[in-house]
């Protein structure tokens, strides 16, 4: 079965020569909720405007079920776009800005009441249907964007940050109901967002992009715990990242020379050899911290070969959790959340501790 949409070696240079996107590769299947996310200028908009036909593409193949759409105009292409500002018509009503798609599709007249009343009905906006948006709140204005774009049923619904304008309590309550509308629906969505949050809370799986460049394209979760270069291990999450050079390979564990010490990982995806530099990547949430009052033996019977000396600078109680800043031997500070539980009474600010982890929670990126 062919995929929903795919996008094949897809580059575009700008008639200025800014080559915004470079290479991009991606099968999307039917239903699946894609967010392309990444720094600002990353070239995640460009993309997405070429797959819904408002720029044009240099390089590569753009099909949509099979098909190749490079050329094909905007509206006829299955695709429905929802931009940031939502771009509603002021001086129409909310009934009106739903409509409008359906009559530049020439639909009769009974069949597009019906769609639209139904749509009306399934976002929550069928008392408003004759206010003009203009007065309505952020969050129903980007209901009517939504009802606007989903009234044509689209294949692929293509999302330009679309919570970017609302506040934070609104965008998570719009998040949920996107996703379930989502879900409900069976459509394709592609989402751009600076937001990693909101890429990790609502997507299948997320396309990270640096300079025109995908990155990587992963699930949320395997994002988070295996991330495949040090662009993404630095973007996504909390991690520390510690240089080294790699001292042995054996028996499943890569043993590391770094300045805190020999410390140890489990090898990478790709095979690594004796000398090569690599990097772990210490996610915030593997790192416990021990008490100085142990010593270091204790800690690494209790907790495993990696175990680093540190300084703990802060402790915060914000309810059930303990912020714990530290300075690590490099100069360098981290700071982490821990459930309060785990530590009790055991760290004291301005003394000195330990951070130990399992190498199973780190990945080492070859560099
Ligand atoms: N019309 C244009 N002409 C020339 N260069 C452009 C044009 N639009 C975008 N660019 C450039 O292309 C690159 C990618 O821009 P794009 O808007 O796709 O990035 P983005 O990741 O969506 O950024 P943001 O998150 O800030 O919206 C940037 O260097 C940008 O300056």
């Amino acid at each position: 079965m062919a995929y929903d949409l795919q996008l094949s070696h897809i580059g575009k240079v700008y008639d200025n020569g800014t080559p915004a996107v470079i290479d991009f590769n991606l099968d999307v299947d039917k239903g699946e909720f894609i967010a392309f996310l990444g720094p600002s200028g990353c070239g995640k908009t460009t993309t997405l405007r070429m797959i819904a036909g408002f720029e044009s593409i240099t390089s590569g193949d753009l099909l949509i079920r099979g098909s190749r759409v490079n050329d094909l105009q905007p509206e006829k292409r299955p695709t429905s776009m929802i931009f940031q500002n939502y771009a509603l018509f002021p001086h129409m009503t909310v009934r009106q800005n739903v409509m409008f798609g359906l009559e530049v599709k020439q639909l009769p007249v009974a069949e597009a009441n019906r769609k639209v009343d139904r749509i009306l009905d399934k976002l929550g906006l069928t008392e408003v249907a004759n206010v003009r948006p203009t007065r309505l709140s952020g969050g129903q204005r980007q209901r009517i964007a939504l009802a606007r774009s989903l009234v044509v049923e689209p294949d692929i619904l293509l999302l330009d940050e679309p919570l970017g304008a609302l506040d934070a309590n609104l965008r998570k309550s719009i998040q949920n109901e996107l996703k379930l509308l989502q879900r409900d629906l069976g459509i394709t969505f592609v989402f751009v967002t600076h937001a990693q949050s909101e890429a990790l809370a609502l997507s299948d799986r997320i396309v990270v992009m640096n300079a025109g460049r995908v990155e990587q394209i992963s699930p949320p979760r395997e994002l988070y715990t295996r991330p495949q270069s040090i662009f993404v291990a630095r973007f996504i999450g909390a991690n520390t990242l510690i240089s080294g050079k790699v001292r042995n390979v054996e028996g499943g564990a890569v043993s590391l020379d770094t300045p805190f010490g020999a410390l140890v990982a489990e090898p990478p995806a790709a095979s690594i050899t004796t000398g090569a530099s690599a990097s772990i990547v210490l996610p915030a949430e593997a790192m416990h911290v021990l008490p100085g009052s142990m010593s270091e033996a204790e800690v690494r019977a209790k907790h495993g070969s990696n175990v680093v000396p540190c300084q703990i600078t802060r402790l915060q109680l914000v309810g059930h959790i303990l912020q714990i800043g530290m300075t690590l031997p490099s100069g360098e500070s981290v700071s982490l959340e821990g459930h309060a539980d785990k530590y009790r009474d055991s760290l004291q600010a301005g003394t000195a501790g330990f951070v130990a982890w399992n190498p199973a929670d780190t990945t080492l990126i070859a560099q």
